[in-house]
């Protein structure tokens, strides 16, 4: 069966693996249900593509396999005669009907039509025929999938049938890695850079895959398994009417809160620590002080730090209030296999998902500390499931993880932290998760006169001066006052001095260098 051959051929260990599991839920649903109990939802989609061909290995193996070394595929070889629905809907691209209707003939599915919606088509077919199980594409990762597993009851509110889910765990790159091997035909939309197809309304090519010509206003895609990061297959998902970003960025798709991408303009970020050697004071934490003054070199304001103690609901609860007020949220310590490490968990608590095995993460850490951290107990490939982009940089180890506007890192010291922050920018500029804003300017003045002199006139000035951030410290009690002018505008902060000096008398203040 060449299904079979190509993959035991091949020497991707990964792909055995994942190939012989969805075998196995495969064999094991064509044992509990009878033949004419079963159904094969398909669509033309590469995920139902991939269920196919599968779905064709394990019927030819549940059958025995009588002719197998002859090396000339037999009809029993190469058709599958399942109970196969499509619902087909107006909406749907051309191509993928076509390609749906051919396979059809190819491998002789039996193929139900149902132009109905998913609920409707499905009570009207089991109505009428005896389905008790139905094999689908789903996997790990779409909208879909949360809570479900290989085998699944339908939901309630829906007729009753089982969900056979033989690749739920299957990642992008596993689907590719498949189809590629066996070399089977899919429909030809994925060559031109569709990475996951729904509707024509809701469906466009995956910008990341963007080799355009902007100057010509044409623009070429990339196939869809060249796509590096299939966290990013839906990228192309419900973004018909807005034109797709060739190399740029833009700050909705790299999950910033703000739909201000303006360089000028300010976007807010908030530091989080993770530690109760800090909150102790056993250890002083170096690594906030200096994400502070990165994030600052790039124009970006920090609106809060914070430390919380290596406690989930803590960390969920600080995540969470930070992440809806800040484009962007840094949080680091905590990260690793410990019982305290549970930043990652806190992460997916205050998003409300769960963890999940990722195969990529485990990859990278199976290449990083070995055969150690692989197996069932590998916590530290379980990611926050569907909100999780990998960043990676070749100067990284391991990659960072982002869940939407969350970055975890994994640093313990400043020099890892000015590693893994060098990676982070030079994402940026191919279209990578930071926004690199117009850098801040400062000016700061000292004076001797009290805080009962320049209280009010300070105040007010502030008021005049909403742009910019206006503070006053001090290195010493009895020391003199240091006022700190900072702000994107040069000129308005040269305003800002002169207004504050004009209401003393001269020499009241000097410039002082401050850094
Ligand atoms: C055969 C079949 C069975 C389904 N069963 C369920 C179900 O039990 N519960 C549910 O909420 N949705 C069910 N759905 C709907 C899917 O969850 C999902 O909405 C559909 O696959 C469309 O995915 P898309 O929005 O990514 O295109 C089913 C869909 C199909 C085709
Ligand atoms: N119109 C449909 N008819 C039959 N089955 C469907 C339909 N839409 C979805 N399904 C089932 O739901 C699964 C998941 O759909 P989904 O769109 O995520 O995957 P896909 O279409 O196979 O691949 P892609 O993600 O590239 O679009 C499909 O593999 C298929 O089993
Ligand atoms: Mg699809």
């Amino acid at each position: 069966m060449e299904i079979d051959k190509a993959i035991r051929e091949s020497d991707d260990r990964r792909l055995k693996t994942k190939y012989n599991n969805a075998i196995y839920v495969i064999q094991r649903a064509l044992a509990l249900y009878e033949f004419e109990e079963v159904a094969f939802s398909f669509n033309g989609g590469k995920d139902s593509t991939v269920l196919l061909h599968l779905l064709r290995a394990g019927y030819f193996l549940h059958k025995g396999k009588p002719n197998c070394c002859t090396g000339v595929p037999t009809n029993l070889e190469f058709q599958c005669p399942i109970r196969t629905i499509y619902f087909e809907s107006p909406s749907a691209f051309p191509e993928i009907n076509s390609f749906t209707y051919e396979t059809a003939t190819t491998y002789d599915l039996q193929m139900d039509i149902i132009r109905l919606d998913f609920k409707s088509g499905l009570e009207a077919l089991l109505r009428e025929k005896p389905i008790k199980a139905i094999f689908l594409g789903t996997r790990i990762g779409d909208p879909n999938a949360v809570g479900q597993e290989q085998f699944s009851p339908s939901s309630p509110g829906w007729p009753p049938f089982m969900r056979v889910n033989p690749i739920l765990d299957w990642s992008y790159r596993d689907v590719w890695a498949f189809l590629l091997t066996c070399k089977v035909q899919y429909c030809n939309l994925y060559d031109q850079g569709y990475t996951s197809i729904g509707s024509i309304y809701d469906t466009v090519p995956n910008a990341l895959l963007c080799i355009g010509d902007s100057s010509s206003c044409k623009e070429k895609f990339k196939p869809a398994y060249l796509l590096p990061d299939g966290r990013l297959e839906r990228a192309g998902r419900a973004k018909k009417f807005s034109p797709p970003v060739c190399g740029g960025v833009s700050a909705i798709s790299n999950g910033l809160n703000s739909s201000d991408s303006h360089q000028s303009s300010t976007l807010t970020a908030s530091v989080i620590a993770v530690g109760d050697e800090i909150l102790s004071g056993t250890i002083e934490d170096q690594l906030g002080p200096s994400l502070c003054r990165k994030l600052h070199s790039i124009g970006w304001a920090i609106s809060h730090t914070a430390v919380v103690r290596n406690d989930i609901d803590f960390v969920a609860e600080e995540v969470e209030q930070r992440k809806s007020t800040n484009d962007m949220v840094f949080i680091y310590g905590g990260v690793g296999p410990l019982h305290s490490d549970v930043s990652v968990a806190g992460v997916a608590k205050a998003f409300g998902v769960r963890l999940a095995p990722d195969e990529e993460f485990e990859e990278y850490l199976r290449h990083h500390i070995g055969d150690q951290c692989t197996g069932d107990r590998n916590e530290m490939a379980q990611l926050p499931e569907g909100i999780t982009e990998l960043l990676n940089h070749e100067n990284l180890l391991v990659p960072l993880i982002k869940c939407q506007n969350v970055i975890i890192l994994s640093a313990t010291n400043v020099s890892e932290l000015d590693k893994q922050w060098d990676c982070l920018i030079e994402l940026t500029s191919s279209s990578g998760p930071l926004l690199l804003m117009k850098p801040f300017v400062s000016k700061f003045l000292t004076t001797t006169l009290s805080d009962v002199e320049t209280a009010q006139p300070l105040s007010k000035l502030c008021l005049e001066f909403p742009d910019l951030y206006i503070a006053c410290h001090r290195k010493s009690r009895n020391g003199p006052l240091i006022i700190s002018f900072v702000g994107k505008d040069r000129a308005r902060i040269e305003m800002a001095a002169q207004v504050l000096c004009q209401k003393f008398n001269l020499g009241d203040f000097s410039e002082v260098n401050c850094g």
